[in-house]
């Protein structure tokens, strides 16, 4: 669990944290999102002792990090890119941090093995790849076995397999009850890890939600139907809280208030033809980028995102 209280940081002039309140969770990964600038790294630094807080609190599991006594074992950060000693080994930097720590040699071969190092353990680290890189960050992260873990863009660098990886990593971590607290610019990729958004902007909170309201905010799911019998299916989905449009004459629809499994067995029970059927995520992306668009600090010309299709 992660508790923060009317967190401030300024740096002279500038405040990079403003107030913020919030609390992570255990038992589901929670997504911290917000542009550049927005003040997720500073906040991240803060909830290890990184960075002192202006004004405010921050507690990881009920206390302050200083006040744990074995804090790898409580909170396992992977923070900008780690400061690795290139002629190192993976195991042999692992091994250092585990024997400063008090942690035995066999959790080191295990987070190895965790984090798909084991072919390259005795590699020198500064040979190592961005993205395996990341993965010996993470295994460093997750060393003491902690009860909260926290990674700062933990998929910059990686390639899909690797963005995969990190996915059912972190709902397998979030599952065994611990607290995950991810940060990312991209909410199409939060929204298929995380369960619940802390987004910021300008050092301020602007949502405090779950991904699900966040989807049903941005107006909710779509699906897109075609169907040569549009004009049946059509009058077969009518009801209160579904809307549909579609050209006339046109085999395709797009239905909001129902899912896609309703749609099809409802065109299964009548024997209606149905070729698509796609659940549409309503410019998620878009969504993000309109509440965040007052918080950006660097603007670049950009084209709208396109809808995401989601399976
Ligand atoms: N040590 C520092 N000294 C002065 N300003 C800083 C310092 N660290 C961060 N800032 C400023 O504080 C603000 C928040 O920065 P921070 O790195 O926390 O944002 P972020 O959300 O992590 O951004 P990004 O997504 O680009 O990593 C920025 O305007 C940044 O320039």
């Amino acid at each position: 669990m992660i508790e923060i209280h009317q967190l401030v940081k300024r740096y002279g002039e500038k405040t990079a944290v403003d107030g913020l309140d919030f609390t992570v969770r255990p038992g589901v990964v929670t997504g911290f999102l917000g542009p550049n600038g927005a003040g997720k790294s500073t906040t991240m630094r803060m909830i290890i002792g990184l960075d002192a807080p202006s004004s405010g609190s921050v507690q990881v599991n009920g206390r302050r990090y200083d006040q744990h006594s074995a804090p790898l074992q409580e909170v396992g950060a992977l923070l900008e890119a780690k400061s690795i000693h290139p002629g190192r080994s993976a195991f042999n930097h692992l091994n250092a941090l585990a024997l400063t720590h008090g942690i035995p040699r066999r959790r080191v071969e295990e987070v190895i093995e965790l984090a798909g190092l084991t072919g390259v353990a005795r590699k020198r680290a500064g040979a190592f790849s961005l993205g395996m890189g990341q993965r010996l960050g993470i295994a460093a992260a997750l060393l003491g076995d902690p009860q909260t873990v926290m990674l700062d863009e933990p998929v910059n660098g990686l390639d899909p397999e690797g963005v995969l990886w990190i996915r059912n990593l972190l709902t397998g971590l979030a599952a065994e009850g611990r607290t995950v607290f991810v940060s990312s610019h991209l909410m199409s990729e939060m929204a298929q890890t995380a369960t619940d958004l802390i987004v910021v902007g300008r050092g301020r909170l602007l949502a405090d939600t779950t991904v699900e309201q966040f989807i049903q905010d941005a107006g909710g799911h779509s699906v897109k139907v075609l169907t040569s019998q549009a004009a049946r299916l059509r009058d077969l989905l009518a009801g209160p809280d579904v809307e549909i449009t579609g050209a006339p004459g046109s085999e395709e629809l797009t239905v909001s208030g129902l899912t896609a499994r309703q749609i099809g067995a409802a065109a299964f029970d009548h024997g209606l033809p149905v070729y698509e059927l796609t659940t549409q995520a309503v410019s998620l992306e878009e969504a993000f980028m309109a509440m965040t668009e007052d918080s950006v600090e660097y603007h670049g010309s950009t084209a709208p995102a396109p809808v995401r299709s989601v399976a």
